[in-house]
This record gives structure tokens, sequence and C-alpha cells, in this order.
């Protein structure tokens, strides 16, 4: 089979933003507010190939640290009453260590400006806060669960009116869109069915049938590694800082980028009355694990490469974007620069698919996705368990799924370690020349092999 390209290095040319210009700040009523203690970066255009952007930043640092350091300060000196001498005075308003990852983010995403809160779903939230009662909500019918939820709390408890649809399918989002439109929130590839979802198209179609529709993009499942919504027609692009971009499961983060200042100054807004912006400590980590972004993800992805391969040619029905069978590979590679390291693969059976994942041993049954060490998890149970097993049924998302979140292991282990797990559910056939996925309803009738050590020969 052929390998798609892997991880672009980007072509790093591409200038974007509002070098220099400070933002006129207005509260979610529209009124006026002082000038903001984090203007836009002086240096959004990019001017090294991503990679190299990742780890190349311009500290401000007063001493040069070539590291910024952790300003871990809640509250800075004024020269005066009426203030002055720092451009900070408060942390929840701002700090020397979240502005510096802000402008890196900003420049790594094609932004005028980032923004970075306490989780992804805090991300989410401060993107909602401007929605009003009886404003419309379009989004997909395979979405994070986490999104899922509070997409349900704001339809039961705050007026607003969630549509979700196939996204997959432009035409039936369409057909929803209308003046009351406030927001289309978009998710690719979805989490866990990994379906494609074509940002181009929709985004323009929205913004021709209303303009005034933000399109925002979950683009958690890719990193600005992979893609960058914003050049694609999104408004907003969101993802959780907890995945690949800290990529080692230490800290919680979400980061919102955008170009239209106005909708900036409303998200800023948010994040200052409410208190939910990201910690020095952790502001410090997100800017350490970005460094290593590009790298890790090139490994990732190559290894996920391989697995998804390896489960397609033992007879398993794997969704993953960088294989050719994927029904939406040409749709995805148009728009992205690798497939990432998520992919999911069904068994035909839920009870066979819990065995595998608790079979195996090197994999980690966790929830989350982008970390250097590998996870194994079954949505249905974990990262999707808040939705209600109707609304899965409804929404066709298989109960037997499991999904792969693939490392930086030598994949030799993995695949080594999988096909035990594989073996020992009695999920495969095992014959002298290798294995092959079973049928499911043997599957089901199949005792366990209780060999836990057994390394099986792959065909
Ligand atoms: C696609 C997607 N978006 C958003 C989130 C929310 O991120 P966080 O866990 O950082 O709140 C997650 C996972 O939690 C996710 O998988
Ligand atoms: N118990 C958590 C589950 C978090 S799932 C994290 C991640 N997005 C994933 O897809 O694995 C919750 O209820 O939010």
């Amino acid at each position: 089979m052929s390998t798609p390209p892997g991880p672009s290095q980007g072509s790093g040319s591409k200038p974007s933003g509002v070098a220099g210009k400070v933002f006129p700040r207005i509260d979610l009523d529209g009124h006026d507010l002082p000038p903001s203690p984090a203007p836009s970066s002086p240096r959004n255009g990019r001017k090294y190939a991503l990679a190299t952007e990742l780890v190349y930043t311009e500290s401000k640092d007063q001493y040069g640290a070539s590291s910024m350091p952790i300003y871990q300060s809640a509250t800075f000196k004024q020269t005066s009453a009426r203030g002055g001498g720092s451009e900070y005075d408060y942390t929840r308003s701002g700090n020397p260590t979240r502005t510096h990852l802000e402008r890196h983010l900003a420049k790594i995403m094609n932004a005028a400006r980032a923004l970075v809160v306490g989780s992804g779903m805090g991300a989410l939230d401060v993107i909602t806060r401007s929605l009003r009662p009886g404003d419309e909500v379009i989004t997909g019918d395979d979405l994070y669960g986490g999104t899922n939820r509070l997409l349900t709390y704001m339809a039961t408890h705050q007026g607003i009116i969630v549509h979700h649809v196939d996204t997959t399918t432009p035409h039936k989002l369409e057909a929803v869109v209308s003046e009351k439109t406030a927001m289309v929130l978009l998710e690719t590839p979805t989490n866990p069915l990994i379906k494609i979802v074509d940002i181009p198209t929709i985004a323009k179609m929205v913004h021709e049938k209303n303009p005034k529709a933000l399109v925002v993009v979950d683009n958690t499942m890719l990193s600005p590694m992979l893609s960058n919504p914003l050049d694609l027609g999104a408004d907003i692009v969101y993802e959780s800082g907890t995945k690949y971009l800290s990529g080692h499961h230490d800290i919680m983060a979400g980061v919102i980028a955008f170009n239209d200042p106005a909708v900036g100054d409303k998200m800023y807004f948010t994040i200052n009355s409410t208190g939910c912006g990201i910690s020095p400590n952790d502001a410090f980590l997100l800017m350490r694990g970005i460094k290593t972004l590009a790298i890790r993800m090139e490994k990732q992805q190559s290894n996920a490469q391989t697995i998804a391969e390896f489960l397609e040619s033992h007879g398993f029905r794997v969704r993953y974007p960088g294989l050719k069978s994927h029904p939406q590979y040409d749709l995805h590679w148009s728009m992205a620069r690798g497939a990432g390291a998520v992919l999911s693969f069904e068994t035909g059976d839920a009870a066979v698919s819990e065995r595998i994942v608790e079979a195996a041993r090197l994999w980690g049954i966790s929830v989350s996705f982008g970390c250097v060490n590998s996870l194994i998890s079954m949505p249905c149970q974990m990262s999707h368990a808040s939705i209600d097993a109707k609304t899965r049924k409804e929404r066709q998302m298989p109960e037997d799924i499991i999904r792969l979140c693939v490392g930086i292991e030598h994949v030799d282990d993995l695949i080594d370690d999988l096909s035990r797990a594989l073996v020992q559910a009695g999920a495969v056939n095992v014959t002298l020349d290798g294995f092959h996925a079973v049928d499911p309803a043997q599957a089901l009738a199949g005792v366990p092999i209780d060999g836990s050590d057994t390394i099986v020969a792959l065909a």
C-alpha cells in the first residue's frame, strides 16, 4: 500500500496576522474597555519552515533567557496609583509567560491572535459565551463526548438551539443554515469515527448564506502541525492543548486562535472576567511541549500508519485517514499535511473489544490522545460515555469500536503487544501463516487464549 506524505514542514512563507496592531477593546455588550495588556505579536508572519518556527522564539525576557521563565506572580507592582511601570497588573488579566505562549501560538496557527485557557472545554466555553437565547448552533453527529455534553447543557439550560447534522455532507448542513445561525462548529477528523469534514466548502457556504455566522473548527485531532483551519475559511479555531501541543499528558490547556480583533476582545473579556486563563506554570509546560511537536508528530504518525496497515491487512475494519481505503482520503489530504496518530477499528462485538483492551499491556487503558505514550480505549464506555446509549445508536456509533492513540514507542513493541492482545481476546484465527480477524459470532464464542506471553508470528 502506498504511504501518504508525512508531516509537511510547511512553506513557512505565508504572512499572516496584524503585526503591531492594537486591538480596540470592547466588552460583551460592545462597551469600550482599556487597552489590552497583551497586544498582538510583533512577529506573527512566519519566516521559517513550521518545524523551525516551533522552536524559534524571540523572547522578550529582560535577561535574554532562551526559555521564557515562569512568572509565578499573581500581581505586578505599579509605579503610580493610576498604574504604569508594567504591561501587567494581575495574572488573571495577563502574565508574561502566558503572553509569550499566546504570541508563539498565534504565529504557528497563522492567526492574528491566540488566547490560552485551562482546558479544551474551557476554550469552547469561552467561544460559546457570545451566544444568546434563540441563537442556533449547527454541529456534527460525531463529536467528542465533552463537546456534545456542553452543547446539550446550552440547549437545555440556556435556550440555545443545537442542530446535530451529518457534517460530512455539506448540503445536509446547508439545509439548516438560516439567519438565526450564530455558529457552525466542526470537528475533523471526528473523534472517534474519524470522519472528514470539508471545511472550505462549508465555510464558504455558511458565510454566503449568513455572513454573521461564525465557523468554528476544533483542530485537536490534527494540531497546527498538520492543519491551519483559519487558512481554510474558519473564523475561529480552538484545540485542546492537553493533546498533541503539550504532548506529555502533564497539563490541561485550551487554545483559541482567530483573526478578527472584535471576536478576540469578547473572548479576552470572558477570560479575564471568569478567570479561566492558563496558569504561568502550565503556560511554561505547554510552550516547552510545542517545541518538540514536529518530531513527536512525525514519529507518532509513522507508527500509526504502520499499525493501521497491520490491522487492515489482518481483516479488521480500520478508520484512519492515512489509509487509501478511507472513503474521504482525498478530501482529508486536500486540507491537511498528515493523518495524525488516532485511529479506530471494529471487531464486530463489544465484549471481544473489551477483552482486547484489557489484554493490552504496553497500550495504556486511558482516555486522551496526542501523547508520547500509546493508549487504547473504548470510546462508548470512556471518552464518549456522556453521550447516552440511545443517542449513540441513533448516531451509528459502534459500541465495539476501539480507539488507538499512537505514541512514539518502537513500533515493533506496539504491534507485538497488540497482536498478543488480539490473540488472547480470541479476536483472531491463528494459523501457521499468521492470523486473521475472526467472524464476530466466532469471536463471541471464542475462549480467550491464556498464554499471555505468546508472541505471534505475523503473516
Ligand atoms: C476533539 C476534542 N476536543 C476538545 C476536547 C476537550 O479538551 P480538554 O480535555 O483539554 O478539555 C477533547 C478531549 O478532551 C477532544 O478530544
Ligand atoms: N471523563 C472525561 C473523559 C475525557 S475524554 C478526553 C479526550 N477528549 C478523549 O477523547 O479521549 C469526561 O467526561 O469529560
